[in-house]
């Protein structure tokens, strides 16, 4: 309902405009004044509840230096006057985490990383020890796979990362991944591998085997299985690492020969396929979310997890249904909702699907176990650029460096594939087996860091000032605000080449929107609570401080300065825009 006031600064300056003004006397919004000066224009009285009345009044500060002062023409705004920010005692801390700090020290603005990147913890990297070093190295995101493991050894990871956070000053984020309702084998009996070799019987069933359990058998998780395979299928471990051929099924026992041996890895997903494609019999029908899952889930809100990520997600509802549940469970704490893209279904309801969702993750194992290989990497592309456009963070997951699991290197095609995710400009690249049970995690890790780091420089130089050609996602009037807002002040940060973009944001939305624009400065997100501060983690190119601030912007970026100048993160001259989700407007200004 309102208009917008519009004021022009000198003229390399772009003008922006000032949507909304609150109700409330002594608003202060903020004049741009190229290039490095600042002024605050205090309006003293408003008679009217908002500036409806004053159409657009455009007010030229070129003339002003150090005071403009003049009266809008307005009915309803009887005084205009400007004043330097004054300096208010910066009592309260601030929180950003130790390996950022260090690396903003030594490096600077500009070379901090903007990939996100998640590790998945399993047996080589439960240890607090272990956990610190993935920390030091740069996770930011820990994540639990409810597929393997008890719920007592989850918690007891979950209780590590909070007392890493707490103890040494982390923000690490915990991901908690589903099992789903996919067809996986059983756990091969405490033993970490299997191998398979070319012509060898074996029997997949869904009877529980003894201990020890028989040569050549393998426990199947889904009842309907003998009913739905055919003698002649083929079934795929993993996705095609080693494969079998269905010779003849005998009550729950499905007899199978070997056809491309390989190593059977504990809980491997298993597909059949007839005549070249996926059989999507009875188990297609399985829920999304098992009841084992919801148990899952259960103890992710009493744990207070930060992500929650579905397994074989087929629709929106789902997705709904579970923000509804968790909402119900956990008022205030509010936990991020992923969507793994890794079935057919969940291709056919992508935009959907992400839609609903708080973010995405590109679940290549079973992606392509689901659809030919050939077909995902442009399947990745997709859902990465889709994410950026309905504002949602995406992951790319899987086998990023598989071959370090075993070796201390990576391939050429690894780092080349890792290279690909990053110039996609997803938010985030997920280690799984890398660093669950790798050989390597804190190589693994640093080869994810070093690629993140030189692809988004070389990206830089390349495509300096890249056209930012993002669809409106607002839903409101107030969203449309905040989103015309965020593109300007990215894209001013980009053409004024400053240090930083600085945004002060109560949920997050703001900071997402700016990262979003994935701007060539990094992205300092001042929230004030913990958990925000952690969601934030996951998204490409925020840098999640938290902080006790005010409605009052002045005083904000005051402390925030002084905060930030005493422990060396910035220093006077950086050129820094601010924005905020409390006052819309956009202010350039040095650092004094
Ligand atoms: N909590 C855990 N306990 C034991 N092993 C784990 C755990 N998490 C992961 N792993 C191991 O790491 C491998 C890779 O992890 P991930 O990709 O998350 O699972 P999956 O391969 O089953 O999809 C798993 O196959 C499993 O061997
Ligand atoms: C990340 C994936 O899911 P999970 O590891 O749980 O199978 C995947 O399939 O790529
Ligand atoms: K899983
Ligand atoms: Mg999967």
């Amino acid at each position: 309902m309102s208009r917008s006031l519009q004021f022009f600064t000198p003229s390399r300056a772009p003008y922006f405009t000032l949507h909304k003004l609150p109700s409330t006397s002594y608003t202060r919004f903020p004049v741009i004044n190229f290039p490095s000066k600042k002024h605050y224009i205090t309006i003293t009285k408003s008679l009217s509840s908002d500036l409806d009345a004053a159409s657009s009044q455009v007010l030229d500060s070129r003339n002003g230096q150090t005071g403009v002062s003049g009266v809008l023409s307005a009915d309803n705004v009887v005084a205009v006057q400007s004043h330097a920010p004054s300096e208010s005692g910066a009592a309260a801390g601030i929180e950003v985490d130790a390996v950022t700090e260090a690396e903003l020290k030594e490096n600077g603005f500009r070379s901090t990383r903007r990939t996100k990147l998640i590790c998945t913890i399993g047996p080589a990297t439960c240890g607090f020890e272990q956990l610190e070093a993935l920390a030091v190295g740069g996770m930011n995101v820990a994540r639990i796979n409810m597929c393997h493991g008890t719920r007592e050894w989850h918690q007891m990871v979950i209780e590590r990362v909070r007392r890493l956070n707490e103890e040494k000053g982390f923000a690490v984020a915990i991901m908690m991944d589903t099992e789903g309702s996919e067809i996986h084998m059983g756990d091969l009996g405490g033993a970490a591998s299997v191998k398979a070799e070319d012509g060898e019987i074996w029997t997949f069933s869904v009877r529980a085997f003894g201990t020890p359990r028989p040569e050549r058998t393998i426990n199947v998780n889904y009842d309907g299985f003998a009913e739905d395979v055919k003698v002649g299928d083929e079934l795929l471990v993993d996705g095609g690492m080693v494969r079998f051929e269905v010779i003849e099924k005998i009550g729950p026992d499905v007899k199978c020969r070997c056809t491309d041996p390989g190593l059977l890895l504990p809980r491997a997903n298993l597909t059949f396929w007839r005549d070249g494609s996926l059989v999507r019999e009875r188990n297609a029908m399985l829920p999304t979310i098992s009841s084992k899952d919801w148990l899952d889930i259960d103890f992710g809100v009493a744990e207070g997890v930060d992500f929650i990520a579905i397994s074989f997600v087929k629709s929106a509802e789902v997705i709904k249904h579970l923000k509804s549940y968790i909402a119900a469970r956990s008022r205030g704490s509010d936990i991020a909702v992923i969507a793994k893209i890794e079935s057919i279904d969940s291709l056919k309801n992508l935009e959907e699907i992400i839609q609903a969702s708080d973010g995405a993750m590109v679940a290549r194992g079973d992606l392509g176990a689901q659809i030919p290989l050939e077909q995902v990497p442009s399947a990745q592309q997709k859902i990465v650029q889709l994410c950026r456009q309905l504002n949602k963070p995406v992951i790319v997951a899987s086998q990023l460096l598989e071959s370090m699991i075993e070796y201390p290197t990576p391939t050429r095609a690894e780092v080349a594939d890792v290279s690909e995710s990053v110039r996609q400009r997803a938010d985030a690249l997920m280690l799984s087996g890398e660093s669950a049970m790798g050989q390597y995690p804190d190589k693994a890790l640093a080869v994810l860091r070093s690629v993140s780091v030189r692809i988004e420089k070389w990206w830089r130089e390349e495509k300096r000032h890249e056209a930012m050609v993002l669809p409106d996602v607002g839903t409101s009037f107030a969203d449309s605000i905040s989103e015309e807002i965020c593109n300007s002040a990215a894209k001013m940060a980009n053409n004024l080449e400053v240090d930083a973009l600085f945004v002060y944001t109560k949920t997050g939305h703001m900071a997402s929107l700016l990262s979003r624009c994935r701007p060539d400065c990094p992205i300092f997100a001042f929230t004030t609570t913990t958990s925000v501060r952690r969601r934030l983690n996951l998204q490409w190119g925020l840098i999640p401080f938290r902080l006790g601030f005010s409605d009052d912007m002045e005083s904000n970026l005051n402390k925030t300065f002084s905060l930030l100048k005493a422990r060396g993160m910035i220093k006077s001259g950086d050129l820094v825009i601010a924005v905020s989700d409390m006052l819309q407007s956009i202010q350039v200004m040095n650092v004094p």
